[in-house]
């Protein structure tokens, strides 16, 4: 039986975007807290190797560094990134396995991967969470003590552009202004579950 109009809705990928230290991580782990069973992250691919009892499609796709190329060069990987000697990448095959197995699915994803995903057949909704102010945000990135110095300055400068990025026309189908932490769940909630009325 083919997916009804709201079912389909829901399963629409959400990709959430914003400034490191915005809130993102925040408000996903209250949402996968409410919702254990609604949502669901795609499997990154990776050409490290499996350690212990890691298994392929589980924790990660492995894969070799030739096939991992391959996809690249196919427009395959919406992002992907090298660290350290190992290719990682999040493709838009993982994110449909997500929606087959009745998840929607969440990309927590940064700016040039947001400009991927809209290039995609994917039919995403895009929120962008941002901080009240780049003020805030510098306390908070502080506050939350994981950062050395450098990697602090490094974010907020960043950070002006994303905000800025997250701000323009046909960006964002929401942005959140993560300011008072309840309110702000609250808009997040209801974009992310649109069908509960809350
Ligand atoms: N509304 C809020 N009011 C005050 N502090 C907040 C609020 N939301 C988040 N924080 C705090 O701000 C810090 C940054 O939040 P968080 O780690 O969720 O950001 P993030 O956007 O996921 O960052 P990154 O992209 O670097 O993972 C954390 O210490 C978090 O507890």
């Amino acid at each position: 039986m083919p997916p009804t109009t709201s079912t389909s809705e829901a399963l629409r990928p959400i990709v959430v975007s914003g400034p490191s230290g915005a809130g993102k991580s925040t408000l996903l782990s209250r949402l996968f807290e409410h919702y254990p069973q609604r949502f669901g992250f795609s499997i990154s691919h990776t050409t490290r190797a499996p350690r212990g009892q890691e298994k392929d499609g589980v924790e990660y796709h492995f894969t070799t560094r030739a096939a991992f190329l391959k996809l690249v060069d196919e427009g395959g990987f919406i992002e992907h990134a090298q660290f350290g000697s190992n290719l990682y990448g999040t493709s838009i095959a993982a994110v449909k396995e997500v929606r087959d197995k009745g998840r929607c699915c969440i990309l927590d994803i940064e700016m040039e991967g947001v400009k991927q995903v809209k290039k995609t057949d994917l039919n995403a909704r895009f929120v962008f969470v941002q901080p009240p102010s780049v003020e805030v945000l510098e306390e908070r990135l502080r506050g939350r003590g994981t950062d050395k110095e450098e990697a602090v300055v490094e974010r907020l400068a960043k950070a002006r552009e994303e905000m800025e990025f997250g701000r323009g026309e046909g960006v964002a189908d929401l942005v959140v202004v993560n300011g008072e932490l309840e309110r702000a769940w609250g808009e997040f909630r209801g974009f992310c579950v649109p069908d509960e009325g809350i």
